[in-house]
């Protein structure tokens, strides 16, 4: 479990993270979803003790992570696959960290066969890796301790088609054993294919958090919800929904995409009008497309923050931002 309580984060006048209160539990593969300097990657490095937060708490497995004995042994972390030394090889690396967090030397080769690093690869210098080489080493770094929790930072980034499904399979695996696993990620597709639950922040401060299944089913129907109708009589099909008031646009595949009316409110028209219906699919938006409109009309709206006055926009636009409800839903 790793637990935010007003968590708040001050580079001079920027506040990065702006009292975030959330949980990550385990058992679930949680997204960590905002765009660019939205303050994730300042949210994780409070939480592994990287960063020490200007006021409110983050603990991860109950306590500060710098009181965590045997850290490597209970939260796995990736934030920067840069970050290991050039000159060592991989096998180097892991070995020299598995020597000082009391990690039995087999576990190395362990985790360089569980992220597909061959031994031969992992023999030579890292600075020769390729992106996608590094990330696997970033990630066998994070396991080698066999974590409870595990807090990685677009671990998809730089991996090809394989490697991306590759991380997706393993990161439900982790999380299907009962450990805590949060990730970020800009690929929206991917995340929305990978988490379960979901915490979304704009400019530092909590936009969302919230289940997969409901922050789609949330998402507005200018975000993309609709219902497929196909219908051998297009034409009137259309005339009767746009008289009531509903959108209707060719879809790419075929047929009408149509916004307003639900699919049972289109079918019982079709009946009542007697126009025969051949297909009614209602689709629900895609998380790009949700978390698209979450982010614009969080910006609309103001979420303030990091933008470098001090927290000013921020305690301005608080009052200004749409009522905001109770964990579990879109705020
Ligand atoms: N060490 C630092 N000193 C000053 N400002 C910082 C520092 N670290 C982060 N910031 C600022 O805090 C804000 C949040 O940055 P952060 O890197 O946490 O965002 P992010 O959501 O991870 O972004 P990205 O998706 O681009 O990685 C940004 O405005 C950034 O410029």
């Amino acid at each position: 479990m790793i637990e935010a309580t007003e968590l708040t984060k001050r580079y001079g006048g920027r506040t990065a993270v702006d009292a975030l209160t959330f949980r990550v539990r385990p058992g679930r593969v949680t997204g960590f979803l905002g765009p660019n300097g939205a303050g994730k990657s300042t949210t994780m490095r409070l939480v592994l003790g990287l960063d020490t937060a200007t006021s409110g708490t983050a603990t991860v497995c109950g306590g500060p992570y710098r009181r965590l004995g045997a850290p490597l042994r209970s939260v796995g972390a990736l934030l920067d696959a840069k970050g290991v030394h050039g000159g060592r090889s991989a096998y180097g690396h892991l070995a020299a960290l598995a020597a000082s967090n009391g990690i039995p030397r087999g576990r190395v080769a362990e985790v360089l066969d569980l992220v597909g690093l061959p031994p031969a690869t992992a023999r030579r210098r890292t600075k020769g890796f390729s992106l996608g080489m590094g990330q696997r080493l970033g990630l066998a770094a994070a396991l080698i301790g066999d974590p409870e929790v595990l807090i990685l930072d677009e671990p998809v980034n730089g991996l090809d088609t394989e490697g991306i499904r590759w991380v997706r399979d393993l990161m439900r695996s982790l999380a299907a054993e009962g450990r805590t696993v949060f990730l970020s990620s800009h690929l929206m597709s991917e995340m929305e294919l990978t988490a379960d639950h979901l915490v979304v922040i704009g400019r530092g401060r909590l936009l969302a958090d919230t289940p997969m299944r409901d922050f789609l089913a949330a998402g507005p129907a200018r975000a993309g919800a609709h219902t497929l109708v196909r219908t051998p009589e297009p034409e009137r099909m259309r005339e009767l929904l746009e008289e009531r008031g509903a959108t209707v646009r060719l879809d790419a595949r075929g047929g009408w995409r149509v916004v307003g009316p639900g699919a049972s409110a289109i079918g019982d028209l079709a009946r009542d009008h007697g126009v025969a219906v051949h297909e009614l699919t209602p689709e629900l938006s895609s998380l790009e497309e949700v978390y698209t409109e979450l982010a614009r009309s969080s910006v609309e709206y103001g979420t303030g923050g990091a933008n470098g006055d001090g927290g000013a926009a921020s305690a301005r636009s608080r009052t200004r931002t749409r009522t905001t409800v109770g964990k579990g839903h879109v705020r």
